[in-house]
Protein backbone atom coordinates (compact mmCIF):
# COMPACT_ATOMS: atom_id res chain seq x y z
CA UNK A 1 0.00 0.00 0.00
CA UNK A 2 1.31 3.55 -0.69
CA UNK A 3 1.82 5.69 2.42
CA UNK A 4 1.30 9.29 1.85
CA UNK A 5 4.14 12.20 2.05
CA UNK A 6 4.75 13.66 5.55
CA UNK A 7 4.82 16.98 5.16
CA UNK A 8 5.80 18.30 8.76
CA UNK A 9 7.94 20.84 9.02
CA UNK A 10 9.72 21.54 12.00
CA UNK A 11 9.68 25.31 13.10
CA UNK A 12 11.51 26.94 16.21
CA UNK A 13 8.80 27.36 17.96
CA UNK A 14 7.74 23.28 17.22
CA UNK A 15 10.98 22.37 17.67
CA UNK A 16 10.88 24.00 21.43
CA UNK A 17 7.58 22.30 22.25
CA UNK A 18 8.87 19.41 21.85
CA UNK A 19 12.04 19.15 23.78
CA UNK A 20 9.66 20.76 26.29
CA UNK A 21 7.75 17.53 26.17
CA UNK A 22 11.17 15.35 25.95
CA UNK A 23 11.41 16.60 29.63
CA UNK A 24 8.64 15.01 30.21
CA UNK A 25 10.61 11.62 29.39
CA UNK A 26 13.72 12.54 30.95
CA UNK A 27 12.46 12.88 34.16
CA UNK A 28 10.47 10.24 34.46
CA UNK A 29 13.34 8.04 33.33
CA UNK A 30 15.48 9.56 35.51
CA UNK A 31 13.00 8.88 38.42
CA UNK A 32 12.29 5.41 37.14
CA UNK A 33 15.87 4.61 37.34
CA UNK A 34 16.23 6.10 40.56
CA UNK A 35 14.29 3.72 42.07
CA UNK A 36 17.14 0.79 41.91
CA UNK A 37 20.81 1.77 43.56
CA UNK A 38 23.66 1.77 41.62
CA UNK A 39 23.48 -2.09 41.01
CA UNK A 40 27.14 -1.70 39.84
CA UNK A 41 27.67 -5.46 38.53
CA UNK A 42 25.12 -4.16 35.48
CA UNK A 43 28.60 -2.54 34.36
CA UNK A 44 30.95 -5.32 35.23
CA UNK A 45 32.07 -7.41 32.57
CA UNK A 46 33.57 -10.13 35.21
CA UNK A 47 29.89 -10.40 36.27
CA UNK A 48 28.46 -11.94 33.50
CA UNK A 49 29.83 -14.56 31.54
CA UNK A 50 27.12 -15.04 28.41
CA UNK A 51 27.72 -17.11 25.83
CA UNK A 52 29.14 -16.02 22.90
CA UNK A 53 29.59 -12.51 24.05
CA UNK A 54 31.90 -10.21 25.48
CA UNK A 55 30.82 -6.93 27.70
CA UNK A 56 28.77 -5.81 30.58
CA UNK A 57 25.12 -6.82 31.37
CA UNK A 58 23.93 -3.50 30.05
CA UNK A 59 25.94 -3.84 26.99
CA UNK A 60 23.87 -7.28 26.25
CA UNK A 61 20.48 -5.81 26.49
CA UNK A 62 21.63 -2.79 24.71
CA UNK A 63 23.33 -4.42 21.67
CA UNK A 64 20.49 -7.10 21.63
CA UNK A 65 17.48 -4.24 22.15
CA UNK A 66 19.21 -1.95 19.66
CA UNK A 67 18.92 -5.12 17.05
CA UNK A 68 15.52 -5.60 17.51
CA UNK A 69 14.34 -1.86 17.78
CA UNK A 70 16.00 -1.49 14.20
CA UNK A 71 14.38 -4.47 12.40
CA UNK A 72 10.99 -3.00 13.99
CA UNK A 73 12.33 0.43 12.09
CA UNK A 74 13.23 3.01 15.14
CA UNK A 75 15.99 4.38 13.47
CA UNK A 76 14.52 5.44 10.41
CA UNK A 77 13.54 8.22 12.21
CA UNK A 78 15.70 10.60 11.89
CA UNK A 79 15.13 11.66 15.62
CA UNK A 80 16.54 8.46 16.64
CA UNK A 81 20.53 7.93 16.78
CA UNK A 82 21.60 3.85 17.92
CA UNK A 83 24.57 4.28 20.52
CA UNK A 84 25.52 0.89 18.44
CA UNK A 85 25.41 1.56 14.92
CA UNK A 86 27.70 -0.55 13.88
CA UNK A 87 26.26 -3.81 12.27
CA UNK A 88 22.32 -2.93 12.94
CA UNK A 89 20.02 -5.55 11.18
CA UNK A 90 17.97 -3.52 8.02
CA UNK A 91 14.28 -2.81 9.20
CA UNK A 92 12.08 -5.47 7.89
CA UNK A 93 9.07 -2.71 8.04
CA UNK A 94 7.51 -0.82 5.51
CA UNK A 95 9.66 2.67 5.63
CA UNK A 96 7.77 5.78 6.07
CA UNK A 97 8.28 8.69 4.60
CA UNK A 98 9.41 11.20 7.00
CA UNK A 99 9.81 14.62 6.00
CA UNK A 100 13.34 15.46 4.91
CA UNK A 101 13.74 18.33 6.88
CA UNK A 102 17.82 18.10 7.95
CA UNK A 103 20.14 18.07 5.02
CA UNK A 104 21.51 14.85 4.48
CA UNK A 105 25.09 15.54 6.26
CA UNK A 106 23.01 15.30 10.03
CA UNK A 107 23.21 11.45 9.46
CA UNK A 108 27.19 11.50 10.10
CA UNK A 109 26.24 13.29 13.16
CA UNK A 110 25.99 10.70 16.09
CA UNK A 111 27.59 11.83 19.65
CA UNK A 112 26.60 8.72 21.22
CA UNK A 113 29.39 7.44 22.39
CA UNK A 114 30.04 10.85 24.32
CA UNK A 115 27.31 10.96 25.78
CA UNK A 116 27.28 6.80 27.17
CA UNK A 117 30.53 7.90 28.83
CA UNK A 118 29.39 10.73 30.55
CA UNK A 119 26.34 8.95 31.69
CA UNK A 120 28.15 6.78 33.50
CA UNK A 121 30.87 8.89 34.66
CA UNK A 122 29.08 12.15 35.89
CA UNK A 123 25.37 11.63 35.72
CA UNK A 124 24.36 8.14 37.20
CA UNK A 125 26.59 8.94 40.33
CA UNK A 126 24.46 12.34 40.81
CA UNK A 127 21.07 10.55 41.07
CA UNK A 128 21.50 7.35 42.37
CA UNK A 129 22.23 5.93 45.32
CA UNK A 130 24.73 3.43 46.57
CA UNK A 131 24.26 -0.17 47.19
CA UNK A 132 23.16 -3.60 45.17
CA UNK A 133 19.80 -4.90 45.40
CA UNK A 134 20.11 -7.87 42.29
CA UNK A 135 18.11 -6.07 40.12
CA UNK A 136 20.28 -5.57 37.40
CA UNK A 137 18.23 -6.50 34.26
CA UNK A 138 15.70 -4.02 35.58
CA UNK A 139 18.49 -1.70 36.06
CA UNK A 140 19.70 -2.35 32.68
CA UNK A 141 16.52 -1.79 31.19
CA UNK A 142 15.74 1.74 32.91
CA UNK A 143 19.02 2.81 31.87
CA UNK A 144 18.70 2.23 28.26
CA UNK A 145 15.27 4.32 28.52
CA UNK A 146 16.65 6.91 29.78
CA UNK A 147 19.78 7.04 27.67
CA UNK A 148 17.59 7.10 24.65
CA UNK A 149 15.77 10.26 25.92
CA UNK A 150 19.06 11.64 26.62
CA UNK A 151 20.19 10.80 23.48
CA UNK A 152 17.05 12.06 21.53
CA UNK A 153 17.03 14.99 23.32
CA UNK A 154 20.52 16.12 22.61
CA UNK A 155 20.29 15.11 18.73
CA UNK A 156 17.35 17.20 18.78
CA UNK A 157 19.88 20.07 18.29
CA UNK A 158 19.62 18.90 14.22
CA UNK A 159 16.43 20.05 14.25
CA UNK A 160 16.55 22.96 16.57
CA UNK A 161 19.48 24.41 14.72
CA UNK A 162 17.89 23.56 10.96
CA UNK A 163 14.77 25.30 11.97
CA UNK A 164 16.90 28.55 12.81
CA UNK A 165 18.95 28.56 10.14
CA UNK A 166 15.95 28.54 7.68
CA UNK A 167 14.24 31.12 10.01
CA UNK A 168 17.29 33.60 9.72
CA UNK A 169 19.64 32.10 6.84
CA UNK A 170 21.22 35.98 6.34
CA UNK A 171 22.23 35.38 9.99
CA UNK A 172 23.88 32.09 9.88
CA UNK A 173 25.33 31.61 6.32
CA UNK A 174 28.09 33.98 6.94
CA UNK A 175 28.97 32.47 10.26
CA UNK A 176 28.53 29.14 8.39
CA UNK A 177 31.20 29.56 5.61
CA UNK A 178 33.49 31.55 7.38
CA UNK A 179 34.03 28.16 9.18
CA UNK A 180 33.77 25.99 6.77
CA UNK A 181 36.18 26.33 4.39
CA UNK A 182 39.68 26.08 4.77
CA UNK A 183 41.10 27.75 1.63
CA UNK A 184 39.14 30.92 2.88
CA UNK A 185 40.43 30.39 6.86
CA UNK A 186 43.85 30.11 5.88
CA UNK A 187 43.82 33.31 3.45
CA UNK A 188 42.10 34.94 6.35
CA UNK A 189 45.17 33.70 8.87
CA UNK A 190 47.58 35.76 6.27
CA UNK A 191 45.95 38.69 6.89
CA UNK A 192 46.06 41.06 10.05
CA UNK A 193 46.17 39.77 13.41
CA UNK A 194 42.44 41.10 13.55
CA UNK A 195 40.71 39.61 10.93
CA UNK A 196 42.22 36.22 12.51
CA UNK A 197 41.03 36.57 15.19
CA UNK A 198 37.49 37.17 13.74
CA UNK A 199 37.71 34.09 11.93
CA UNK A 200 38.94 32.12 15.19
CA UNK A 201 35.63 33.64 16.72
CA UNK A 202 33.72 32.12 14.31
CA UNK A 203 32.99 29.32 16.12
CA UNK A 204 31.84 31.12 18.95
CA UNK A 205 30.06 33.48 16.69
CA UNK A 206 27.61 30.58 15.75
CA UNK A 207 27.10 29.78 19.08
CA UNK A 208 26.17 33.05 20.03
CA UNK A 209 24.04 33.65 17.42
CA UNK A 210 22.00 30.14 18.27
CA UNK A 211 21.75 30.95 22.27
CA UNK A 212 18.92 32.59 23.76
CA UNK A 213 19.78 32.69 27.95
CA UNK A 214 16.55 33.39 28.80
CA UNK A 215 14.91 30.47 26.90
CA UNK A 216 18.02 28.37 28.84
CA UNK A 217 16.83 29.92 32.36
CA UNK A 218 12.80 28.70 31.39
CA UNK A 219 14.22 25.30 30.65
CA UNK A 220 16.30 24.65 34.13
CA UNK A 221 13.86 26.32 35.99
CA UNK A 222 10.65 24.87 34.63
CA UNK A 223 13.01 21.18 34.57
CA UNK A 224 13.31 21.63 38.35
CA UNK A 225 9.80 22.54 38.83
CA UNK A 226 8.45 19.65 37.20
CA UNK A 227 10.46 17.43 38.79
CA UNK A 228 8.90 18.56 41.84
CA UNK A 229 5.71 18.00 40.90
CA UNK A 230 6.56 14.62 38.89
CA UNK A 231 8.02 13.02 41.80
CA UNK A 232 5.88 13.81 44.80
CA UNK A 233 4.63 11.55 47.17
CA UNK A 234 0.71 11.62 46.24
CA UNK A 235 -1.22 10.94 49.29
CA UNK A 236 -4.72 11.43 50.01
CA UNK A 237 -3.94 12.03 53.65
CA UNK A 238 -4.38 15.86 54.79
CA UNK A 239 -0.92 16.36 55.98
CA UNK A 240 1.83 14.83 54.27
CA UNK A 241 4.75 15.27 56.48
CA UNK A 242 7.81 16.46 55.00
CA UNK A 243 7.88 16.79 51.09
CA UNK A 244 10.75 13.95 49.75
CA UNK A 245 11.33 13.58 46.04
CA UNK A 246 11.88 10.65 43.84
CA UNK A 247 14.93 12.69 42.16
CA UNK A 248 16.42 15.74 43.74
CA UNK A 249 15.07 18.55 41.70
CA UNK A 250 18.03 20.30 41.66
CA UNK A 251 19.96 17.86 40.54
CA UNK A 252 17.77 17.63 37.50
CA UNK A 253 18.45 21.22 36.52
CA UNK A 254 21.98 20.84 37.42
CA UNK A 255 22.28 18.04 34.95
CA UNK A 256 20.25 20.41 32.07
CA UNK A 257 22.61 23.11 32.51
CA UNK A 258 25.50 21.57 33.00
CA UNK A 259 25.19 18.79 30.37
CA UNK A 260 21.62 18.62 28.63
CA UNK A 261 21.80 22.16 27.14
CA UNK A 262 25.70 22.59 26.52
CA UNK A 263 25.41 19.45 24.41
CA UNK A 264 22.20 20.21 22.65
CA UNK A 265 24.10 23.26 21.37
CA UNK A 266 27.26 21.38 20.53
CA UNK A 267 24.92 19.19 17.95
CA UNK A 268 23.44 22.90 16.54
CA UNK A 269 27.00 23.90 15.96
CA UNK A 270 28.20 20.97 13.91
CA UNK A 271 24.97 20.52 12.17
CA UNK A 272 25.28 23.99 11.45
CA UNK A 273 28.91 23.79 10.25
CA UNK A 274 27.94 21.61 7.65
CA UNK A 275 24.65 22.63 6.79
CA UNK A 276 26.11 24.09 3.49
CA UNK A 277 28.32 21.07 2.51
O1 LIG B 1 15.39 26.79 22.34
C1 LIG B 1 16.41 26.91 21.68
O2 LIG B 1 16.62 27.89 20.96
C2 LIG B 1 17.42 25.86 21.70
O3 LIG B 1 18.32 25.90 20.91
C3 LIG B 1 17.39 24.82 22.76
C4 LIG B 1 18.23 25.24 23.95
C5 LIG B 1 18.16 24.05 24.93
O4 LIG B 1 19.05 23.18 24.84
O5 LIG B 1 17.19 23.97 25.69
C6 LIG B 1 19.63 25.47 23.53
C7 LIG B 1 20.09 26.71 23.20
C8 LIG B 1 19.35 27.95 23.49
O6 LIG B 1 20.19 28.86 24.11
C9 LIG B 1 18.15 27.68 24.28
C10 LIG B 1 17.67 26.45 24.57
Amino acid sequence: YKMAKAEYNYTVDSARASLVRQEDTIIFGLIERARFPLNSPTYNQSYTSIPQFRGTLLDFLVRHTEAIQAKAGRYINPEENPFFPENLPPSVVPRYPFSQFLHPAAAMININNAIWKLYFDELLPMFVASGDDGNYAQTAATDLSLLQAISRRIHYGKFVGEAKFRESPQGYEPLIRAKIHPNFLYSRKLCTNVAHATVIEDKGALMKLLTYESVEEMVVKRVKKKAMVFGQEVSLDRDVKGITYKVDPSVVSLLYQKWLIPLTKNVEVEYLLNRLD
